[in-house]
């Protein structure tokens, strides 16, 4: 009869080397490597387009313990990249509709669910337990937070960004001598200048490919798979080939979290991260009628009355072409904002008695344009609408479309 060789370590149930055998097998891997997995633990921060693909593929593998991290809920505009969440679970904290969807997957994973911010209270504590912490937020002030915290911690930041069609994967403090976000980029970008992906917009498949890099290379590390060069990813779905790596050097003496020529950063309980990010994004879609020249701007409600009567009036969409085509008003003219910005006179009426109302998705990027207008031809009435078309749908018109 043959007998089971009770020295070697084992998984913790039979049919786990049923589950994980096609990766058992691997050159490498081994059971030594799927106990590895078993024993190990990876937090995740962002249950959205990054975190979904990442975590299914953590909890598949057999990842012993995932923390989930996100203060959010799931909304419509989600579904279409962060696959963990349904129709089913729209209004559900994405932190618990993420784990019922990774419980399905692996019913073995632990799983520690978290509907909370991580922020500068909370972070050292949330995150100390895990082995491994991965980034998959959206936002400067949480990415220099979660590195401050990966270095303090001296645990290694699988980071991952995707915007439009273009995606980024780092492992930050890599080893002895990694470097930290910091050391790669000392600066914040300015608030407005970073774009979310419901301003920028994003293809779901880029997310799923980052999102599946950062597991993979969770995966290396907790496994000894992974060579310990620290390397930044680029991908671009448009290019061939659409991967490019750029190797990093160790880590910055001179930087102001992980360098050793004295260290600048105070206590990160301390710190504000969105004050050190340049403070909150202007929140333009809040900026009301009061506030900023009434006469300079105009509501939907207001806009609909213009149309029901006989005033003279031009519409001017700042949209890029790509989004005018998928609904716009009828008899707007579109004119994009860069191309308004470089040269408005062609696109203005000569009469001037015809007002003229700017309009774009949120109503941003047409106060900005209104505010070009009126700089080259200050007779003309300007107006920029207020919410713009999501507020025409909101307030107006609820079958006109949002996106
Ligand atoms: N400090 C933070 N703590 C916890 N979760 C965070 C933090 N910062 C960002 N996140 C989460 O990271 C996720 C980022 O994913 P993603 O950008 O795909 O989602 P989104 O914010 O829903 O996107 P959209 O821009 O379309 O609204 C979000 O679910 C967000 O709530």
């Amino acid at each position: 009869m043959a007998m089971v060789d009770n020295d070697l370590p084992q998984l913790s149930h039979l049919d786990d080397y049923q589950r994980y055998g096609r990766q058992m097998v691997l050159d490498g891997f081994g059971l030594e490597g799927q106990l590895k997995l078993q024993n190990s633990s990876v937090v995740v921060i962002g249950a959205g387009g990054l975190g979904c693909p990442a975590l299914q593929y953590l909890a598949a593998a057999g990842v012993g313990r995932l923390g989930i991290i996100d203060h959010d809920t799931v909304e419509l505009s989600n579904l279409q990249r962060q696959i963990l969440h349904t129709d089913k679970t729209i209004g559900s904290p994405k932190a618990v509709s993420a784990a019922r969807a990774i419980a399905a997957l692996n019913p073995r994973v632990n799983i520690d669910v978290c509907p909370t911010a991580l922020d500068s209270s909370n972070a050292l504590s949330i995150l100390a337990p895990y082995d491994v912490i991965l980034d998959c937020t959206d936002n400067a002030p949480t990415r220099y937070l979660l590195s401050d915290s990966a270095v303090r911690l001296r645990k290694p930041l699988v980071s991952g960004a995707a915007q439009k069609f273009d995606g980024q994967l780092c492992i930050y403090n890599l080893g002895d001598d990694g470097p930290c976000y910091r050391c790669i980029f000392p600066k914040p970008p300015a608030p407005e200048m970073a774009g979310s992906c419901e301003e920028t917009g994003i293809l779901g498949a880029v997310t799923g490919i980052i999102g599946n890099l950062q597991a993979l290379e969770a995966i290396k590390l907790i496994t000894g798979l992974h060579d310990g060069k620290a390397s930044l990813l680029l991908f671009n779905a448009l290019s061939v080939p659409p991967f490019r790596t750029v190797k990093l050097r160790s880590r910055k003496p001179t930087c102001a979290a992980c360098g050793i020529e004295g260290q600048k950063i105070g206590a990160i309980e301390e710190t504000d991260y969105v004050a050190f990010c340049g403070g909150a994004r202007p929140d333009w879609l809040e900026r009301g009628l009061e506030v900023s020249r009434p006469e300079s701007r105009i509501c939907v409600k207001e806009l609909k009355s213009v149309f029901e009567s006989n005033v003279n009036h031009t519409i001017i969409d700042v949209r890029p072409r790509t989004e005018f085509g998928i609904c716009r008003l009828s008899r707007s003219t579109s004119v994009p904002l860069n191309i308004l910005l470089a040269n408005p006179a062609p696109y203005l009426p000569s009469d001037k008695s015809c007002q003229v109302f700017v309009l774009c998705r949120l109503g941003n990027d047409s106060q900005i344009a209104a505010d070009a207008i009126r700089v080259i031809d200050s007779n003309l009435i300007v107006k920029d609408v207020v919410g713009g078309l999501r507020a025409w749908s909101n307030e107006i018109d609820p079958s006109f479309p949002v996106y």
